[in-house]
């Protein structure tokens, strides 16, 4: 008998060769075109917490959005459930109670005038999961605060959100997220504006939304120490593209991309996870060189003109994707990469 291979499951979201272009007006009032994303491909599997990465500029917060669908695609395909979604169609409204979006600054997610019931409850009705009596919809508020490690719930659930500290106002964030129901978060930097002692707590929260309901997470990130402490996978982007992916200590332990590399060195140890003093190397990264303009971005792959190993094809074609046995892929011409 021949030994059957399981089903490669359907990923929960997954972006299929995505490009993102901006017109912007120039200098004489020009218009040029700025090329944030370039045919990114990223997958999220259900339970799965999957950190993108890159310098400031790079396009995270792009694919998140188109992921989102708060941008429409230049090109490619946003999937949920192996099914393709547009911006303001029908299915469009299913895909925002899946997929939920956590921003930096968790006072601007909040309507500030209100109480934290009213910000969560609004998310209840808007969803279709409000309790019919007044009653019962508290008890979900409660219920959730709960979840969220707000407690006790009571003493949250009347505060507006300038009452809260920062962290407790990302809690309230998440917890109106999860009124919705979503299969798939997607945190741009959600622990970036909070004090550094309580990062690891919300860090922590995730992970147990992840292991308690199967959530699956897009977590944006300039940190490579909160992304080793919290990911199963790691997405490397480089002014616009895709550059490399693979299992998250695989891509720490063995890069394969030249960026993964520079990006490594001049990234912390994860000891500053937990240390004020050391914060963020990432952001104080002493790499030679800058990012390219993603106006004119350089021709072939975009990290040539800062890679130690370039050589001829890096400058004239974006070479193709080399597969690991590691569970890893990049796309670099080192590996012998068709374009
Ligand atoms: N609405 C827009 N109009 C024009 N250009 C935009 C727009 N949104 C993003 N960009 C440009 O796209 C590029 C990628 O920006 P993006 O914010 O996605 O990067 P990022 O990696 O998330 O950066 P950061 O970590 O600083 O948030 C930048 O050059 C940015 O100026």
């Amino acid at each position: 008998m021949t030994a059957q291979k399981a089903p490669v499951p359907v990923p929960v979201l997954e972006a299929v060769g995505v490009t993102r272009h901006f017109d912007v007006s120039g200098t004489l009032g020009r218009t040029q075109v700025v090329r944030a994303v370039e045919n990114a491909n990223l997958t999220l599997h259900r339970g799965e917490i999957v950190a993108l990465v890159g310098e400031s500029g790079s396009g995270k917060t792009t694919l998140a959005r188109l992921l989102a669908l708060f941008h429409p695609v230049t090109d490619g395909e946003i999937r949920l459930e192996g099914n393709v979604v547009r911006p303001r169609t029908k299915a469009a409204r299913a895909y925002h109670s899946s997929v939920q979006m956590i921003f930096q600054d968790p006072f601007g997610s909040l309507n500030s005038m209100r109480r934290v019931r009213h910000n969560i409850e609004r998310a209840l009705k808007l969803h279709g999961h409000a309790a019919t009596s007044k009653a019962e919809r508290r008890q979900q508020v409660l219920q959730l605060l709960e979840k969220v490690n707000l407690t006790p719930a009571e003493h949250f659930i009347d505060k507006l959100p300038h009452e809260l500290s920062g962290g407790q106002r990302q809690r309230v964030v998440i917890a109106r997220a999860l009124a919705v129901r979503p299969s798939v978060l997607l945190g741009d930097e959600p622990i970036s504006m909070l004090d550094v002692s309580i990062r690891l707590d919300m860090l922590n929260l995730l992970a147990r939304l992840r292991d308690e309901d199967g959530l699956s997470l897009l977590y944006i990130t300039h940190d490579i120490a909160s992304a080793r402490y919290l990911a199963d996978r790691v997405c490397v982007m480089y002014a616009g593209q895709l550059v490399e992916s693979g299992p998250t200590e695989e891509v720490i332990q063995h890069p394969k991309h030249p960026y993964t590399r520079l990006l490594l060195e001049s990234s912390p140890d994860p000891e500053r996870l937990m240390n004020p003093e050391l914060g963020s190397a990432f952001d104080r990264t002493a790499s030679p060189g800058e990012p390219p303009s993603l106006v004119n971005p350089p021709p072939g792959c975009r990290f040539h003109p800062r890679c130690p190993s370039a050589r001829d094809e890096c400058r004239q074609a974006f070479p193709g994707r080399t597969e690991f046995p590691s569970g890893q892929w990049t796309h670099c011409w080192l590996h012998g990469s068709e374009g």
